[in-house]
């Protein structure tokens, strides 16, 4: 077997700099340019990438880290996992991926612990796994005609199944990684990477014997590639023994989460994560040398922790960082240059903490690494001592705030606000975003480039406010929105109002298909230094008889979808978050808004993935949430709405946040929800419009879901809603489910009798 590349990343960044993948897609997708467009955006931004990767002196260079949608997807793709139903779409991978007329797409959940959804692959038990394998291929043979031989990369089968739910196909999606790798060995491949996050969770006994059959039966292949089986997002452990004694000839191990390895790895090849794919921040090098030097393994490769997928491409692009701040960053082209430089430093047997100084070779190595040398405190979530030990967070203000959970139980408020608001039965609403239009988004990027005054781009956001409130009391919506047309992000736009965070110019990282978020760099102690969303909840409330809800992104959520400092336990830095919105929610309440919705669709995100360490996690998630809106009085309703398919797995502590009223995602996972929640004791909206698909839904399927609702919940305590925000669809779309939406619930209110 060959020697490994010294240097490589698990993966890379692919929307483009520019977020060219971006405007290609949703050109194809509008049917402004053909397939073969899309196409040639996508080689182009390959081969951008290669060259880049190469320019910065790494040595692995990854390919297949491309795609066009997802990777979980290409990978059902790769496998023949394409159901029936989208065959003879006329494009069936767009068609899983986004749904089209009178289809409804794949499944879509989180990536692990990362604000990145994938695709969740559908796996009957009459899928016939059948390789095709010319995505991988082609992208050998892209690169190698540029000049670069590169490591494919894929999901690998323990994984992509367990994703899939369907563990026990093994055997026959083993068939199509022997014939890939056969594929790959006669395509001149040297290496391939298997990419195995799963095995960092908790595995039982037969996931662990499933893991072993897998790199046994492909060790065993004759002639193939060596063998890369990388893990990343935390520790292996109960799952590094097994995979040590398989003949898989590389282990991949995230050193930023994980500790040095307990196994035996003599044998091995080790590729050392070092260099975190989930931060901002700048290696330590002290800290990565001495973790590369204590590694007993038979060649050390120096790499990213994961793929640096998770990361916007570079600093180069935010010349308006403050300077203080930016010299502790790091995003993926200056992580790669810290990889090589490192790989360099530990070849050359540097003692930790040496600079390397004399390697001049690429553009931004030595300097970037080294010039500080401040060790950086480790990820504060793996810190489970510090968090046992914390104080009790401080009032965020010397004004004293009501202790935590002085409301009244919920019997009580639920009968003050009944008496309050007088809302219908099934009383119909939206979770908060109106479509994002070009038109603001242009006037916000108007204001920034100074040819806009802030004058005039609030007179338009009032406009917008004005003309959702209408098309709502139009459409006869019971509890409105505003809309959001004044936030460019659910979290962005807070970040910019709280002291404590920076945010960026062009940090776009992808959150799925061709939908991209800056996360803010939450890097000091947060505070507010004023009222941040009052103004918009009072003008819109100003307009209309009907109640406005307010809106507001709860503490959790605003750190997990933000870079977060790691100097301070991970738990102490969303109290303070939290207390911050816990003083917007009074202003927002003393200024009459009698419903105040709070979302918080990170939390299931921030759950650990080990068992052993989520009880603590969401005793002080829950308990931050409840900080945030305790302050409210009795009368005030209090909303929260979470988006993602398996909230099932944590409804006892989303029963705990205490809101009066939750709406969750439903109508996109096929309403699975719905077996969790009769044991939920408040006001539920389990979703009846899948917003991530441009499909409207007909009256006749919503009412048949609300109906699939109240057989699992009682009449007084449902509501109606979507699944999630409508800021991604169109003014047409929105238009026609909703009203969709509000005919459904009146048919069916009639036949209750109410
Ligand atoms: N942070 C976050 N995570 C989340 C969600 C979320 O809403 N926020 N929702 C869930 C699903 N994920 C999502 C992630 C992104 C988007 C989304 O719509 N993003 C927008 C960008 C939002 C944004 O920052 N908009 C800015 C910048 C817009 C822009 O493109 N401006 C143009 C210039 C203006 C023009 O002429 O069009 C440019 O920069 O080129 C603004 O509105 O101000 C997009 O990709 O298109 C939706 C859902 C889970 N995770
Ligand atoms: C990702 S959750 C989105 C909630 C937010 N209030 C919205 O409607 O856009
Ligand atoms: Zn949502």
């Amino acid at each position: 077997m060959s020697t490994f590349p010294p240097s490589t990343v698990l993966g890379y960044p692919r929307i483009g700099p520019r977020r060219e993948l971006k405007r290609a897609l949703e050109s194809y997708w509008s049917g402004r340019s053909t397939r073969a467009d899309l196409d040639r955006a996508g080689a182009e931004l390959r081969e951008r990438t290669w060259r880049r990767l190469a320019e910065l002196g790494l040595h692995g260079l990854p390919s297949n880290t491309f795609s066009l949608y997802d990777q979980v997807l290409d990978t059902a793709v790769l496998l023949g996992a394409v159901p029936e139903r989208y065959r003879d779409a006329a494009d069936p991978y767009f068609a899983m991926a986004r749904g089209t007329e009178g289809l409804a797409p794949l499944r879509m959940t989180k990536w692990f612990d990362t604000n990145y959804h994938y695709i969740v692959p559908e796996i009957e038990p009459g899928t016939v796994f059948k390789l095709d394998a010319s995505k991988v291929l082609g992208e050998v043979r892209e690169a190698r005609a540029l000049g670069f031989e590169t490591r494919p990369v894929i999901v690998g089968p323990v994984t992509f199944l367990l994703l899939g739910s369907a563990l026990e196909r093994l055997e026959d999606v083993l068939g199509c990684y022997e014939e890939l790798l056969v594929a790959l060995a006669a395509e001149g491949v040297a290496w391939v990477q298997l990419d195995e996050p799963a095995l960092v969770g908790d595995r039982a006994p037969e996931e662990l014997a499933a893991v072993r059959t897998a790199y046994e039966r492909l060790g065993a292949v004759p002639s193939r590639p060596g063998l890369f089986v990388a893990s990343y997002f935390g520790e292996l452990g109960e799952s590094l023994p097994v995979l040590a004694g398989t003949p898989v000839e590389a282990i991949g191990l995230d050193l930023v989460r994980g500790g040095l390895p307990a196994a035996d790895l003599t044998g091995k090849i080790v590729v050392a994560g070092v260099v975190s794919g989930r931060d901002v921040w700048r290696t330590s090098p002290g800290r990565a040398l001495s973790l590369l030097g204590a590694l007993q393994a038979a060649q050390v490769v120096v790499s990213t922790s994961c793929s640096l997928l998770h990361v916007p491409y570079t600093l180069a692009d935010e010349p308006e960082l403050e300077a203080g701040l930016r010299g502790r960053l790091a995003f993926a082209e200056e992580k790669v240059a810290e990889v090589v430089a490192l790989a360099e430093a530990h070849a050359r047997g540097a003692a930790p903490g040496t600079p390397a100084g004399t390697s001049a070779d690429g553009p931004v190595s030595g300097a970037l690494l080294w010039d500080d040398d401040e060790p950086s405190v480790e990820l504060s979530w793996d810190d489970e001592p510090s968090v046992a030990l914390l104080p009790e967070p401080g009032p965020a203000s010397a004004e004293a705030v009501k202790p935590a959970g002085e409301r009244s139980p919920y019997p009580v408020r639920a009968a003050a606000q009944a008496e309050h608001l007088r809302l219908p039965p099934l009383p119909t609403t939206t979770i908060g975003s109106f479509p994002q239009t070009g038109e603001l988004r242009a006037a916000r990027a108007a204001v920034a480039a100074g040819t806009l005054s802030q004058a005039d781009y609030e007179r338009r956001v009032e406009t917008e406010i004005e003309r959702v409130i209408r098309l709502q009391e139009r459409l006869g919506l019971d509890v409105l929105v505003h809309g959001e047309p004044e936030r460019n992000d659910m979290v962005q736009y807070f970040a910019e109002h709280l002291d404590g965070f920076a945010v960026t110019r062009n940090g776009w990282v992808q959150s799925y298909g061709s939908r991209c978020t800056r996360p803010p760099i939450l890097h000091g102690d947060v505070s507010r230094p004023e009222p941040i969303t009052v103004r918009w909840a009072r003008y819109a409330q100003s307009l209309t008889s009907q109640p406005v809800k307010g809106m507001l992104t709860g503490p959790v959520t605003i750190v997990a979808w933000s870079f977060v400092r790691d100097d301070l336990p991970l738990r102490d830095v969303v109290f303070q978050v939290a207390d911050a919105i816990r003083q917007e929610v009074r202003d927002l309440e003393a200024a009459g808004v009698s419903i105040i919705q709070v979302d918080e669709p990170a939390l299931r995100e921030l759950l650990p993935l080990r068992r052993a360490d989520q009880a603590a996690y969401l005793e002080w998630a829950v308990a931050a949430y409840r900080r945030a809106t305790s302050g409210a009085g009795d009368r005030t309703q209090i909303h929260t709405h979470l988006c993602y398919s398996d909230a099932d797995q944590i409804l006892a502590a989303i029963d705990g946040l205490d809101a009066d009223v939750t709406t969750i995602e439903s109508a996109r996972s096929g309403a699975r929800i719905l077996g969790a929640v009769s044991t939920f004791g408040r006001g539920l909206g389990p979703g009846v419009y899948d917003i991530h698909s441009p499909r409207v839904p007909s009256a006749e399927e919503v009412e048949s879901l609300l109906r699939r609702t109240l057989a699992a919940l009682p009449v007084e305590r449902v509501w109606v809603n979507p699944d999630c925000g409508l800021k991604t669809r169109t003014y047409e779309e929105v238009e026609a489910s909703l009203a969709n939406v509000v005919t459904a619930t009146r048919h069916l209110r009639t036949t209750l009798g109410a």
